[in-house]
């Protein structure tokens, strides 16, 4: 039996993560190795999936859409396909949010790793953010485009005919592929596994033999990520205002922040997708460095300006006592 891999993709935030730590809790009966591909430093999506995924690698700070030949796909599925333990029955391979499909697809295609076979490319949509996103980055219609299955997520925050407009959109742009509806990231693990990429490989030609060094229209040739980290603990009022004041160009910013405040000395993971903003509260994982380490992802960023402002949320000396400094925080938190 041969291993499927499947590449799952989508544009920042479009709720990647969501679906696959969904899939990696539902689908007790598969077992299923995982790629995790940050862009940035900060290995948040890796912490986010690790202790439900079989198996996880993860490549932090470099794009695998960008390793074409350098065998790094290779190198993870042969890391996954000979770990010690029982043998997988799936791999599903998660882009960072800037990655372009379709190098990644070639790369599963080309894999040379034993037993390993393309598994066909979920595409992750956006119900809140894709018709703004597209109109900006023209090419997630050609992602759309080339999707065995298109996920439709976050259809819990726009009402149903707005859902309605952008499966239908995705429709028009891929009449081929089924675009599920999956609030909260909550989907048929079935549809991923059980649904051979029914084009076995139906990507265009010019698709799967671009030229690999020709990345100047790869959404990541626009972003950058700027990293922060500090051991001190943050003021909330200061970082809510830093958060309310960030520039247009930061689309995203996820990592986890540590605040200086009597009794909320929690693990707040942070995640800013477009204007959202939303905290989750929970422990800090034992023998992990309490600190707050965020990355901000954006185009056209003043990264000295960003670290200054954070920098200027930093809290030294004995923690506040003061309940009210929280409440900016746990408006948007959820537990
Ligand atoms: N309400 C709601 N929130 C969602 C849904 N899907 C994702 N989110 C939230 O959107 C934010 C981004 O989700 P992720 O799953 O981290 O997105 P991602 O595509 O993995 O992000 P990147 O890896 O940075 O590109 C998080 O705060 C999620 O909780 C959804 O269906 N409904």
């Amino acid at each position: 039996m041969s291993l499927p891999v499947v590449v799952l993709a989508g544009f920042l935030g479009a709720g990647k993560t969501t679906v696959l730590n969904q899939l990696l809790r539902s689908a007790t009966d598969v077992r299923l190795g995982v790629v995790v591909n940050d862009f940035g430093a900060v290995g948040v999506d890796a912490l986010l999936v690790a202790g439900w995924a079989d198996s996880t690698v993860s490549l932090e700070n470099g794009c695998l859409c960008c390793s074409t030949d350098d065998g790094t796909i290779d190198e993870l599925l042969t890391r996954l396909t000979t770990a010690r333990g029982p043998a997988l029955d799936a791999v599903v391979i998660e882009a960072s949010g800037v990655a372009e499909p379709s190098a990644m697809v070639r790369q599963v295609l080309a894999s040379t790793v034993p037993g390993v076979r393309y598994g066909g490319l979920v595409v992750v949509v956006d119900a809140v953010e894709f018709e703004t996103t597209r109109l900006r980055h023209t090419e997630l219609d050609d992602h759309v485009a080339m999707a065995d299955v298109v996920i439709l997520t976050k259809t819990d925050l726009v009402p149903e005919p707005d859902v309605a407009r952008v499966a239908a959109r995705c429709r028009e742009l891929n009449a081929w592929a089924p675009v599920v509806p999956a609030a909260k990231g909550r989907v048929d693990p079935r549809l991923l596994f059980d649904a051979r990429p029914a084009r076995q490989r139906q990507l265009a030609l010019g698709e799967v033999v671009t030229d690999p060094a020709d990345h100047a229209e790869h959404v990541h040739t626009l972003y950058d990520a700027v990293e922060f980290r500090s051991e001190h603990p943050l003021d909330p009022r200061a970082f809510v205002r830093f958060l309310d004041a960030r520039p247009s160009g930061v689309f995203r910013v996820k990592g986890f922040v540590r605040f200086a405040v009597e009794g909320f000395g929690q693990r707040y993971l942070l995640q800013t997708v477009g204007a959202a903003v939303r905290f989750e509260r929970s422990a800090w994982p034992r023998g992990s460095a309490r600190a707050t380490e965020l990355v901000l992802i954006g185009a056209g960023l003043d990264e000295a300006e960003l670290l200054r402002g954070l920098r200027a949320c930093v809290h030294e000396g004995e923690p506040l006592d003061d309940d009210l400094a929280m409440m900016g925080v746990l408006r948007s938190t959820e537990d």
